[in-house]
């Protein structure tokens, strides 16, 4: 079945605030889940909600965090995220990165005590909208393996920048994985193999078996440079900001009550401290028209600009409504009727 944006903002808000998180921030991080699903990243978006609500459920996240802002320079912050939802740990500290970056052209904040925060993109394009470049870094349960090694290490850690556009900002949002472990949960749900070359069981086998592989490990993107991607984001939001990395952020998909203890880094640039907003613009869009204009390879219709495909997806959504499963319906009603919220559909 398909459902409208705002059908889905209201669902969200409701069962986020049944299991005790406040409207206003509920209302956050519903709208950062509906707009990751309208932007086709299903494995990002509403598809998470039941495991964020079952975790604030037995305790392990907490639905009323007090996050706290430590300024420690003009330009630089650490966040605080006392355990609280990802996307609205998230949201703020980048709000922070913002408001430092307005007074002084850069704002650096290091965020700790956090939760899955779900797609990287939403907060760059919370940055772009202020007129900035928003970068944002985060680690999550290991996924990959060192290079060379079997065991996985590092999280699947994104990393994601956001740049103001003509019509729509430029949004670069990639994990260091050769997919998002999403991709391998979502199928392993609907008993899916998955293809060749993602990822190794846990005796270090190639495996296109889903459950074997979350199992296991997902495979770095492009090899070593993956690594080396996954490397250097753990340190920005794991080490750098005093929260858990590697092998010690905790496993979100077990029943335990523990905080997972993951880190995010968000960075925000002010464009009009470089050049003229104007100018910028003018050269982004000389920059797309160029690249739009190269000879196309073979069998290609389109070329596309890093973040195009997501909008286009979302115009189309925002049209015709985001299809939800009849299985994650039915999970999703069924945590709904517990807490008293109204169902879907
Ligand atoms: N919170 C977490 O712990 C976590 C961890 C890993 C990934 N994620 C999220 O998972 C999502 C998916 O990540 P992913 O690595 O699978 O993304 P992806 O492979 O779909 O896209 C990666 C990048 O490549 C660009 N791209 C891909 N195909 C393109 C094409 N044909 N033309 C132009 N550009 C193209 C995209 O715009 C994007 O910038 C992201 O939003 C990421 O933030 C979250
Ligand atoms: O699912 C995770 O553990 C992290 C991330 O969202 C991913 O899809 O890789």
């Amino acid at each position: 079945m398909n459902f409208s944006g705002d059908q889905l903002i209201q669902f969200c808000t409701n069962l986020l605030q049944g299991v005790g998180v406040p409207k206003a921030d509920a209302e956050i991080v519903a709208d950062v889940l509906v707009d990751t699903s309208l932007e086709g990243l299903d494995t990002h978006g509403i598809s998470r909600l039941p495991i964020y609500v079952t975790r604030i459920q037995n305790g392990r996240i907490n639905p009323q965090p007090n996050i706290k802002v430590n300024k420690t320079a003009p330009s630089v912050a650490t966040v605080d995220g006392d355990n609280g939802l990802g996307q609205l740990v998230g949201v703020k500290s980048m709000e922070v990165a913002i408001n430092l970056a307005k007074e002084t052209g850069v704002g650096a904040v290091a965020t700790k005590h956090s939760n899955h925060y779900g797609a990287s993109s939403y907060f760059c394009k919370q940055a772009a909208a202020a007129g900035m470049v928003g970068l944002a870094f985060t680690n999550t349960p290991s996924g990959i393996p060192p290079w060379g090694g079997r065991e996985s290490y590092f999280g699947t850690n994104p990393i994601a920048f956001g740049f103001p556009g003509k019509e729509q900002p430029v949004v670069v949002d990639m994990s260091s994985s050769i997919v998002a472990r999403g991709n391998i949960i979502l199928a392993a749900k609907q008993g899916k193999p998955i293809p060749e070359g993602w990822a190794i069981d846990k005796e270090g086998k190639p495996t296109t078996d889903a459950k074997a592989a979350l199992d296991g490990a997902v495979l770095p993107m492009a090899g070593p440079k993956g690594y080396a991607m996954a490397l250097a984001v753990e340190i920005m939001s794991g080490i750098l900001s005093g929260s858990a990395f590697g092998k010690n952020v905790g496993w979100i998909y077990d029943e335990s009550t523990q905080p997972v203890d993951i880190g995010h880094f968000f960075i925000a640039l002010d464009v009009s401290k470089f050049m003229p907003m104007g100018a910028f613009i003018d050269r982004m869009q000389q920059m797309i028209t160029e690249i739009k204009e190269t000879p196309k390879a073979e069998g290609v219709e389109e070329i596309y600009i890093p973040g195009e495909r997501r909008t286009n997806k979302a115009a189309l959504r925002n049209k015709e409504g985001v299809p939800v499963s009849d299985q994650l319906l039915a999970e999703l009603n069924q945590l709904a009727q517990g807490v008293g919220a109204t169902i879907l559909g």
